[in-house]
């Protein structure tokens, strides 16, 4: 069975009426023809945080299976919203949550890994309905335990539905209609890049460009599925950016508030770095005359639990902020401690890279 795959990030979702305006793009979508359509959702903005913040309130020490659980619940409201804007549209539609996805990972609380994945309970829900609101970023561990896939991995649940639904591409719709040299809101000349390779946007998404989830890209790499970067404007939904094969161009991202160890000695630095590294969390590792220190750049919250678990010799010692040049050649990364210096820096590598771009703000007209 062909169904369609579209995602909705927190962005999407601001207000309430938002789900009226998602439910109405999704019903002119089966107005013009589309059969079956899959809406994967995130939490309304901001909702993750806040529901992180009550949980740690009531038990700084929750347990990470506990804090999964809570966090997940934003999705699920989000698809219960979504369920019931559709509904009044008198669309047949149905919600489902991470219980019922048929998405199995392993058992690594706050960013769990997928180790398995069944399409059947999807299918068959499809079969009844038009519409099948999925909650982004959660699924079950072996022994039915619900699993948070990490921040802002809802991109990732999509991702992984249209490859088990045998889709080659999925759309991810968000407050940008796709990715840019520079994330538009910092930098008022960023380029729109019509088409990218996997692995260029692999590398942005690492160091700090979170338009699009690292795990997502990586998995829609491995299984084939093209992603289709989207905006849903008031003239309608607009294609910024298709994540293929190819497509190359030169960026500058920033990750603010990376985590900062310091190392007492170059062992004690590999043991961290190597502990880090099996989850596959992007860190830059410093030696200099300030000593030998690790940044965490990607990942945060789930390196940090790893890292204060493993009992090891680092101690945190601050945040900074973390400027990358991306071009063909490779990576160059500043690291810069206020986020205002950072934005700054930011701002003159990508005048630097392209000099005659006339600067607009982003969102503003011409
Ligand atoms: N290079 C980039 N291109 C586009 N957006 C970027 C880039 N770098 C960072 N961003 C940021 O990514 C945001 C979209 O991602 P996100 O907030 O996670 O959306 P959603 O909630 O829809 O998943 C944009 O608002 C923008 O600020
Ligand atoms: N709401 C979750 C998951 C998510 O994917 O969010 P978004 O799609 O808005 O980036 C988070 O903030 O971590």
């Amino acid at each position: 069975m062909n169904a369609t795959v579209l995602k909705f990030g927190g962005s999407s979702f601001r207000h309430t009426e938002d789900y009226h305006r998602v439910a109405g793009h999704i019903a002119d979508r089966l107005a013009t023809g589309e059969g079956k359509i899959v809406a994967v959702v995130s939490a309304m903005s901001g909702i993750t945080d806040n529901l992180k913040e009550v949980m740690l309130n009531v038990n700084k020490k929750a347990s990470p299976s506990n804090v999964d659980a809570a966090l997940a619940t934003g999705e699920m409201i989000s698809a219960c919203c979504l369920e019931a804007a559709i509904s009044r549209l008198r669309i047949p539609v149905m919600s489902l949550n991470g219980y019922s996805l048929g998405i199995r990972t392993n058992s690594d609380f706050g960013r769990a890994s997928i180790e398995s994945v069944d399409p059947k309970q999807i299918m068959a829900a499809l079969l009844e309905h038009d519409v099948i609101v999925a909650a982004g970023a959660q699924a079950i561990d072996q022994s039915g335990r619900l699993t948070f896939l990490g921040r802002n991995s809802s991109d990732l649940t999509a991702i992984v539905i249209a490859s088990m639904l045998g889709e080659h591409a999925c759309e991810i719709y968000s407050d940008v209609p796709g990715v840019y040299t520079a994330d538009p809101y910092l930098v008022p000349g960023a380029q729109l890049i019509p088409e990218l390779a996997y692995q260029t946007i692999l590398q942005m998404s690492l160091h700090g460009a979170k338009v699009l989830h690292h795990r997502g890209v990586h998995y829609a790499e491995k299984h084939r599925v093209s992603i289709i970067c989207k905006s849903l404007t008031s003239d309608g939904a607009i294609t910024g950016t298709i994540v293929s094969g190819h497509g190359n161009a030169r960026s500058v991202t920033v990750a603010r508030d990376s985590p900062v160890f310091s190392c007492a000695s170059l062992e004690e630095c590999d043991s961290l770095c190597a502990l880090l590294a099996r989850h596959d969390i992007n860190v830059l590792r410093l030696e200099d005359s300030h000593g030998v220190r690790v940044c965490i750049v990607s990942d945060i919250d789930f390196a940090q639990r790893l890292v204060s678990l493993a009992d090891i010799g680092p101690v945190f010692i601050g945040l900074s902020n973390v400027v990358t040049e991306l071009d063909s050649s490779g990576l160059l990364v500043h690291l810069v401690g206020d986020y205002d210096g950072a934005i700054s820096l930011v701002r003159q590598i990508h005048e630097q890279m392209y000099p005659a771009v006339v600067s607009v703000p982003f969102g503003a007209s011409v």
